[in-house]
């Protein structure tokens, strides 16, 4: 099936009204609609093979991102899965490197989304002609193979292909698929909920066996003094809290306020300041230590180099890689690499809209293949949207447990794709239709 020919891609506009009821808000996206560019690439495979893959968004704009894989399918259509896996470096550089389309990135902003949504499903349909869920198909691949994926340019002064493969180990699975990859929750703590709802929120989610939990702050200073205050007494001394800004601050702002958050003992402040600001960050790592809080960040790091330089500049504490905002797996095992050789831990983002099920593959790996370590390590995980994935992520005990069905679990309910559809699907067609009334 690796013959198999990409004779078709589709990319579809679909999304979820969460802001309706203020899922999902931060200090910056007051009023998310979770939503996606949703790929399919079609076969010409007896099998009826498919390959599904999707970058997440946040409602406008998304039609700016389906706008741009449209751009890049012709790179993509054409070609066979084993021309493009015998050569994945090459592929991952046409796509991200396109002489003409590269002045749009190059590797950043709405064109890197896009390249994710395309190599996420190019990734699908390799782990399904394997037979195996994604994050298998990269612990069994021979290292050298997998670090043939990368492209390493513009990363070796932090970590050249030799340093990488020395990064591969095989170890640690058993423990994985007994008890899972510990998770922690934003569910509770959006912007947006009130006390009442927070405190339901976390009282049940204690109750379900969750010991770490994520806030949202940076609005204002009283009202977060007032949430962290409750959820701390709420969930005890003992358990994690994490705070996170979404790039609210100015450098100096953002060490005040959160020393003045320091009482409720996070663990780290997330994204305090703009996401490109390497030496922004090395400030507020430096300026929190001695107060016991680190800084995370990436869910809006475009890049590798990106990456490396916050990782040069002990910028970061905890690195927050995202299924979606680079490019897809290549870029991401570049990371992991990097992160391991800094000796920083890898905490990914997830949430949204299919973020969940993309990254657990993503941090299976890790964990199996590269850190063997669950010290200060934990993967986000936000109870939205799940029932639209045909292999929806589990959690057991505030874990996740490995998924099982080959592909990389974002394929989407047919019957939820057609509803969700901007504009044309029903449940927006309902929408503007109360807005006219
Ligand atoms: C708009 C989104 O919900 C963000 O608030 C969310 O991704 C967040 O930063 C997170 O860390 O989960
Ligand atoms: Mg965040």
């Amino acid at each position: 099936m690796l013959e198999s020919k990409i004779t078709h891609l589709t990319v579809c506009d679909v999304r979820f009204p969460t802001s309706l009821e203020q899922h999902g808000s931060d200090a910056m996206h007051t009023d998310p609609d979770y939503s996606v560019a949703y790929v399919v690439l079609e076969t010409d495979s007896d099998a009826a093979l498919k390959g599904y893959g999707l970058t997440f968004t946040v409602g406008r704009g998304t039609e700016i991102v389906v706008c741009a894989v449209k751009a890049l399918s012709t790179l993509v259509v054409g070609k066979t899965l084993k021309e493009i896996i015998g050569d994945f470096r090459g592929f991952y550089r046409l796509l991200s490197s396109d002489g003409q389309m590269r002045w749009v990135g190059p590797e950043k902003g709405v064109i890197q989304l896009a390249t994710a949504a395309i190599l996420n499903a190019v990734w699908d349909l390799w782990a399904r002609v394997e037979g195996k869920p994604l994050w298998k198909l990269l612990v069994d691949m021979d290292p050298a193979k997998l670090i043939s994926c990368i492209d390493f340019r513009y990363i070796t002064d932090a970590l050249t292909e030799q340093e990488a493969l020395g990064e591969v180990i095989k170890d640690c699975l058993e423990q994985m698929l007994k008890e899972g990859y510990p998770a922690y929750t934003t569910s509770c703590a959006w912007l947006g909920y009130t006390d009442q709802q927070l405190t339901q929120l976390c009282s049940e989610a204690l109750a379900q066996g969750w010991t770490k939990f994520k806030v949202k702050v940076g609005a204002d200073l009283q009202d977060d003094i007032r949430r962290c205050s409750l959820i701390r007494k709420l969930i005890g001394p003992n358990n994690t809290l994490m705070i996170d800004a979404n790039q609210r601050w100015d450098v100096n702002e953002a060490i005040t306020w959160v020393t003045k958050l320091a009482e409720f003992h996070p663990l780290w402040i997330e994204e305090p300041t703009c996401p490109d600001d390497v030496l922004g960050h090395a400030s507020i790592s430096k300026a929190l230590a001695p107060l016991g809080i680190g800084v995370a960040t990436g869910e809006q790091c475009h890049n590798r180099v990106m990456f490396k330089q916050f990782l040069q500049a002990s910028a970061l504490q905890f690195v927050q890689i995202d299924s979606c905002r680079v490019g897809s797996v290549n870029e991401n095992l570049a990371i992991i690499l990097m992160a391991a050789k800094f000796n920083v831990p890898v905490c990914p983002h997830a949430g949204g809209v299919g973020l969940c099920e993309l990254v657990q593959h993503l941090i299976l790996f890790d964990y199996v293949s590269v850190s063997a370590s669950l010290n200060n390590r934990m993967c986000e995980y936000v109870d939205h949207l799940h029932e639209h994935f045909k292999s929806p992520t589990i959690i057991r005990n505030a874990h996740y447990i490995p998924p099982k069905d080959p592909g990389y679990s974002c394929e989407m309910l047919e019957e939820s794709v057609q509803k969700h559809q901007y504009p044309q699907g029903e449940v927006w067609r309902a929408i503007e239709q109360q807005g006219k009334q």
